[in-house]
């Protein structure tokens, strides 16, 4: 137990009426989860007004409410605190109540558009591999060092990103490194945490239902660099047209990193091939075994990241070449008959895209491409026919398939898809409804040197029908296709 006054450190406070003296059991956003003794902050969401819950709270047990507005009527023995902005309130609160568990540890933030996920996990491995104690939140998976638990955000909300560092705390974790989302910058999710460092990767349009406009995607984005301390390090992809923008206002120290422009940390692709890149990254050569020109970027990140935070120079250069794919993203074998098989997250018109340009960069044109791809059920329908247009026209062959089509039916999503096929590229295409099948189809149909792209679902572990999911592992089931040919 801690009173709600030190859990109010730090806060600004509007009005108090009642006391701040009080013993606090527990933190809560949301009404359902209120128990006796706990605090309920009032938050205006984006669907509803929490305000409206806050007598529910009461009901509950909430011994204080923290919110913008104090009701009209207050309840004896209820202590209500207004603040000018609850979810902001909300997040040094979770710190305070955590102990600011952002402070005994390194924490480092990955944003932008494209590849945070990738260079959270590989410094997660990288600093594993280096011996240190480790933490990482991500889309994919949350870790406090060997422990594995279950993401539902990129960023998870403030009171649940606190625990979990306070439980890397608990576990003796000296580094974290976490993905911020735009959602997690507006939404207050990071502010008050000590950040070691931030990089940024680049910024392409996405997230525009959220965000009204491109400039206030980027603003967002550049508010985590803002919020930097002086202690920190900003690092930069000065290549993107918006990575400068992003350190203008920083007080941090800032550096940045380049393929193409004057930079701090600079690479040069020596090498681009199935099996991985040679880089040049500033003056020392590397193999990596990490596929395309983006993923020279994130190594390029990595590099510089983990020099900054100290990391010996000959030593990471080792690391950096043990490094292995992560999961769902870029992620790829080479079978015995030598058939590359790739399976990406790209489920956006744009990542598919960028995956499948990067693989005809690589390929030669005696080898095939064939790819395996559908669109997710109740999700943005106008991404379809643009998905189907991109991937006929860059691939050999294409099989479209099923990729968690919800309540939808499978049959109508592929249509859609299929309208933005262009007639010259109609012959190059099919349509599979069970993804299962159109993964052995795509295997049968490859020869050796070609390469399969199966996208969309990358580390999902199920395929969701009608509200059920049942497992379903693109990489298990490509790899033992594979296996199964070779016979
Ligand atoms: C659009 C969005 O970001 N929504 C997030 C937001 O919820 P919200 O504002 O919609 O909440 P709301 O339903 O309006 O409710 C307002 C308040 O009333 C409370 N309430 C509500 C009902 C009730 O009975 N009692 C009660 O107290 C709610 O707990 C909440 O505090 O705040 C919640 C708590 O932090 C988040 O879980 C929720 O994420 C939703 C589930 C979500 O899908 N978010 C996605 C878009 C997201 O955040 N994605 C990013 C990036 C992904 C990417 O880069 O691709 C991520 O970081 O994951
Ligand atoms: N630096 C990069 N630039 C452009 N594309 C990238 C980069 N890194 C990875 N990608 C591609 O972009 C997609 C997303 O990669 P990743 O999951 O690492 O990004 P993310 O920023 O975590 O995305 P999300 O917002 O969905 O969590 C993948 O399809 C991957 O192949
Ligand atoms: N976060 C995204 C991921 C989509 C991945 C794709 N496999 C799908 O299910 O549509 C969503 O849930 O819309
Ligand atoms: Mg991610």
């Amino acid at each position: 137990m801690i009173t709600l006054k030190d859990i109010l450190y730090k806060v600004t406070l509007d009005t108090v009426v009642g006391s701040t003296n009080v013993m606090v059991r527990n933190i809560h956003f949301n009404s359902r989860s209120v128990a006796i003794n706990d605090v309920f902050v009032a938050i205006k969401g984006t669907v509803v007004d929490g305000h409206q819950y806050i007598e529910s709270a009461i009901n509950q047990g909430a011994i204080a409410v923290v919110c913008e507005v104090i009701p009209a009527i207050t309840k004896k023995g209820v202590t209500y605190i207004k603040v000018d902005d609850s979810s902001r309130a909300l997040a040094i609160m979770a710190s305070n109540f955590y102990g600011n568990p952002s402070e005994n540890l390194k924490l480092v933030g990955v944003t932008g558009t494209n590849g945070k996920t990738t260079i959270a996990s590989l410094l997660y491995q990288l600093f594993k591999k280096a011996g240190f104690k480790v933490g990482l939140l991500s889309t994919v998976k949350i870790m406090v060092d060997n422990n594995e638990f279950p993401a539902t955000h990129t960023t998870p909300d403030s009171l649940t990103i606190n625990a979990y560092l306070k439980q890397m705390n608990d576990e003796g974790v000296e580094f974290c490194f976490m993905e911020v989302s735009s959602h997690g910058i507006d939404q207050n999710r990071t502010l008050g945490l000590k950040f070691e460092g931030g990089i940024f990767t680049n910024l392409s349009h996405d997230h525009l239902d959220y965000h009204n406009s491109f400039a206030e995607y980027r603003d967002v984005k550049k508010r985590f660099f803002d919020e930097l301390p002086n202690t920190a390090f900003a690092l930069t992809n000065i290549d993107d047209k918006n990575g400068s923008i992003m350190l203008q206002n920083t007080k941090a120290k800032q550096y940045s990193y380049a393929l193409k422009s004057y930079a701090d940390y600079k690479a040069q692709i020596l090498e681009n091939q199935f099996n991985g890149l040679l880089l040049k990254l500033n003056d020392n050569e590397v193999w990596v075994r990490l596929i395309g020109t983006f993923n020279a970027y994130n190594i390029l990140a990595i590099f510089a990241c983990a020099e900054l935070l100290g990391l010996e120079k000959d030593e990471l250069l080792r690391l950096i070449s043990e490094l292995e794919s992560v999961n769902g993203r870029f992620q790829f074998l080479i079978s015995d008959e030598k058939i590359t098989a790739i399976v990406d997250y790209a489920h956006t018109p744009d990542a598919l895209q960028n995956v499948l340009e990067t693989i005809n960069d690589i390929r030669t044109k005696n080898e095939d491409l064939i790819t395996v791809v559908g669109c997710g059920g109740d999700r943005d329908k106008t991404k379809r026919p643009k998905m189907g247009h991109i991937a006929s026209a860059l691939s050999t062959k294409v099989i479209f398939t099923s990729d968690n089509p919800r309540t939808e039916v499978p049959e109508t999503i592929i249509d859609d898809i299929e309208k933005g096929v262009e007639a010259q590229n109609f012959k190059k295409t099919m349509s599979i409804v069970d993804r299962k099948q159109a993964i052995k189809t795509a295997c049968q149909l490859a020869n050796p040197n070609d390469i399969i792209l199966i996208a969309g679902k990358g580390h999902e572990t199920y395929q969701e029908v009608n509200g059920v999911r049942t497992d379903f592992d693109d990489f298990k089931i490509v790899k033992e296709f594979l296996k199964q040919l070779q016979k």
